[in-house]
């Protein structure tokens, strides 16, 4: 039973050696702790025996007030409390406006079912109850994500949800959140809920390291691995044991892929190639245990490539690179010297690699997108409940006209990518990841997604103004959103590379009688 105190004996705590102060409702003794208060003691003293319910949640996210929950003392005699506990807030679809899709928001939409609500909902809850300390701790000291927590995503059937619909499922063999959504009912929206609810920590490092390499790596796998490798690779990957990142950019080749300077060559058996080279900006590279590979087979340009999978050993080295976001995302820099790759280990042909490359794109590109568009959502969010609460000049940001006009580009910007993320996923489900129709789409909503993400992150930090540009604290997710949401920008096809591609298929398909 917790303790119940009136107004007036809260009141009586108003001395440095006895400090008790109200935050919605619940009563803190921070006798103690004001030396330690990292805003200063004499700024908390200040409110000895107050409510500073207002001013506290000027300074503070409400999340940390669930981090000091040893200082309660109790509560005030008939209050109701204006806040869930942050844990529970998280779990919660928002009722912020645009801070979640319309459809959970109220209104209709011709693509999610019940199925893909009650998926979102348990992986909501299963996130933030699983992973939530985890990904905050790694995403600040760049260390690797809890391998435990893996395996338990695997018993959730998450790595395999991971990889959209399709036969694959089947090697889920604890069902997909216990039985929420059946294997034969999953499709791309499915998928899109699965993608979303993985980066709502917005911790990006963390969330590229537990499970992005498999997400874009193990496509290959699926749709043109041998059997015996299937049977091989996917059930450990699917259970969280075992890794399989994408290895194709190179120091000497990004988004020119087709200038790739890795070799394989087979030796003198004709049963093994031997590979050399380098890759750089390896998304989950340090943790692999396999390689989906780019290798240069044959003669110049984009028909001597070919694929290979590549199980790690004592040839394959890996060096973390910094760079924007958090260590935990395990970017490396792999070598290969003298690697020895069985035959049987070629995806599809030789130096037929380049397409392998290309259909893989598509989907990894909407991925891209639909993790980009739920994020610049969450920086949208945050903004906006700042624009409500900060107040400057006398009044809260939100009622400044041109903080008005911010607000609506970032509302605007995020509905209009969605519409057409919808739009593609939609076409999807329809016509297969693959296909080339939609290659452009998904080139458009890309360049699209990221140029919008610009734009939020850019408006997110004028408007949370100091906050926004430090780390932690109030700013804590438009900050990380503004450091990290170029980087796909340049990853999966740079926006330039997008703009291009989309154009050119437009210009293919262009009717020969067109005229004006
Ligand atoms: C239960 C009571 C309180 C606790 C547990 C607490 C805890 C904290 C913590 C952990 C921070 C670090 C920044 C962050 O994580 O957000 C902080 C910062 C701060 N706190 Fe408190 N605080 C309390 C009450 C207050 C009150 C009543 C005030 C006065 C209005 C206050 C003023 C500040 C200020 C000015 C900062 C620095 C904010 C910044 O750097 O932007 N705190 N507090």
């Amino acid at each position: 039973m917790v303790a119940e105190f009136t107004l007036e004996e809260v009141q009586k705590h108003n001395t440095p050696e006895d400090a008790w102060v109200i935050v919605d409702g619940t009563i803190y003794d921070v006798t103690k702790f004001a030396k330690m208060h990292p805003g200063g003691r004499q700024t908390l003293l200040d409110y000895a025996g107050q409510d500073a319910t207002e001013d506290f949640f000027a300074l503070h996210r409400h999340e940390v007030l669930a981090k000091y929950t040893r200082l309660v003392k109790g509560h005030v005699v008939g209050f109701k409390h204006g806040l869930a506990s942050a844990t529970e807030e998280k779990k919660r679809f928002s009722a912020v406006p645009y801070a979640e899709p319309s459809h959970l928001q109220g209104m209709n939409s011709p693509y999610f079912k019940e199925s893909h609500i009650a998926l979102r909902k348990s992986l909501r809850e299963w996130w933030t109850e699983n992973m939530y300390e985890n990904a905050m701790a790694c995403e600040a000291d760049g260390s690797a994500p809890d391998a435990n927590l893996r395996l338990k995503a695997g018993e959730m059937g998450i790595h395999a949800m991971g990889q959209g619909p399709g036969e694959h499922l089947k090697y889920a063999k604890h069902g997909l959140m216990g039985g929420v959504v059946t294997a034969e009912e999953f499709d791309y929206f499915h998928e899109l809920v699965v993608q979303e609810e993985r980066v709502r920590l917005m911790c990006p490092g963390w969330e590229d390291g537990m499970d992005a390499a498999n997400t874009i790596g193990v496509p290959v796998v699926i749709k043109y691995g041998p059997a015996w490798m299937k049977d091989e690779v996917i059930p450990p990957v699917f259970r969280g044991e075992q890794i399989v990142c994408l290895a194709i950019s190179e120091a000497f080749a990004g988004s020119d892929v087709a200038a790739l300077r890795t070799t394989a060559h087979l030796d003198a058996s004709g049963q093994n190639y031997i590979v050399n080279g380098t890759k750089k900006w390896i998304t989950g590279g340090m943790y692999a245990d396999y390689f989906v590979t780019a290798v240069r087979t044959g003669g110049a340009g984009a028909g001597g490539i070919s694929m290979l999978m590549i199980k790690r050993d004592e040839t394959v080295q890996t060096k973390v690179i910094k760079s924007k976001y958090s260590s935990a995302a395990g970017t490396a820099f792999v070598t290969f010297e003298g690697t020895v790759v069985p035959k049987r280990n070629l995806f599809g042909n030789e130096n037929k690699g380049f397409q392998i490359i290309m259909s893989n794109f598509n989907h990894e590109r909407w991925m891209i997108c639909v993790s980009c568009i739920l994020r610049a959502r969450m920086c949208t969010e945050e903004t906006f409940k700042w624009s409500m609460q900060r107040k400057v000049f006398g009044k809260a940001l939100a009622e400044q006209p041109v903080i008005r006009e911010k607000l609506a580009q970032m509302f605007s910007g995020i509905e209009m990518c969605t519409a057409m993320l919808y739009e593609v996923t939609h076409q999807m489900n329809v016509l297969g990841p693959q296909s080339a129709e939609i290659g452009g789409r998904i080139a458009l909503l890309k360049y699209s997604t990221t140029r919008m993400c610009h734009l939020v992150a850019d408006n997110g930090v004028q408007i949370m103004g100091g906050r926004g540009v430090s780390q932690g604290g109030m700013g804590r997710v438009v900050e990380a959103f503004h450091r990290c949401y170029k980087i796909p920008s340049v990853y999966g096809g740079s926006e330039e590379i997008m703009a291009d591609l989309a154009v050119r298929q437009a210009i293919k398909a262009y009717p020969q009688q067109a005229r004006l």
